[in-house]
């Protein structure tokens, strides 16, 4: 697939005039279900799946200057600042030569908010809010097993306490502009995907 998106430098986005670059924020609770539900709306509906804290993960693996800054970050569940994680989403969007972005855990809170926005100058078509209580979602985060520094109860506590404080008031800005698809995340995954196909069924005529 060609480049849909072209950067020549940070911080200066150019996309082709008739191009059009569609953005879905996927917004929820740790554990609510958005990378589980991403990967099947990737099977689905040819979007490229970005977590920005799997991006942020692989930045540590890769041994980077901000290793252990994010590191820090992600233990103690605090958010990392935007210019970091929004360079590590125009990469990957430049790389991927997509133009259908599912944008994971992104953004977290009104600095993230505006500094994509300001940088791309991209509008999200929608945000996907997965709606799950929080015992449920501790009970999936304890049962993950992948490994993840940040799945133990101490810091699961700080995760939702800044997902109440940061990222809600988020969900209620895009909610205020009328952009908000609430799924029930409290189903069985199957059920979930039910739900969400049905918001995502215009881009499947899309493609026909
Ligand atoms: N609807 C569901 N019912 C039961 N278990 C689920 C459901 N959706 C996901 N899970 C399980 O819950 C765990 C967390 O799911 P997932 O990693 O998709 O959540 P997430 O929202 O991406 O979390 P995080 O914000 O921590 O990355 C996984 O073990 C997954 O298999
Ligand atoms: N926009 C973001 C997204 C994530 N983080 C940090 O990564 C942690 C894990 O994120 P998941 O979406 O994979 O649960 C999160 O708790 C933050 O520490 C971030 O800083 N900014
Ligand atoms: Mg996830």
């Amino acid at each position: 697939m060609g480049t849909m998106v072209d950067a020549s430098k940070d911080n200066d986005w150019s996309f082709p005039g008739d191009k059009k670059i569609t953005v879905v924020f996927v917004l929820g609770g740790p554990g609510s279900g958005k990378g589980t539900q991403c990967a099947n709306i990737v099977k689905h509906f040819g979007f490229t799946h970005l977590s920005a804290g799997d991006l942020l993960r692989a930045e540590i693996k890769s041994g980077s200057k901000n290793g252990t800054m994010i590191q820090n970050m992600i233990k103690e569940g605090k958010i990392v600042p935007s210019e970091v994680t929004v360079k590590l989403l125009q990469k990957a969007m430049l790389e991927s030569g997509n133009d259908k972005f599912l944008i994971d855990g992104f953004p977290r809170n009104e600095e993230n908010r505006a500094a994509f926005e300001n940088v791309t100058k991209i509008e999200p078509e929608f945000v996907l809010f997965f709606d799950c209580l929080e015992e449920e979602m501790v009970r999936r985060l304890l049962n993950r097993n992948q490994g993840r520094d940040d799945d133990n109860i101490e810091t699961i506590r700080k995760r939702f306490k800044v997902f109440v404080e940061s990222s809600l008031p988020v969900v209620e800005y895009y909610g205020s502009k009328g952009k908000v698809r609430k799924i029930d995340a409290a189903k069985p995954i199957d059920e979930v995907f039910k739900s969400v196909e049905v918001i995502f069924a215009p881009f499947n005529a899309e493609a026909i």
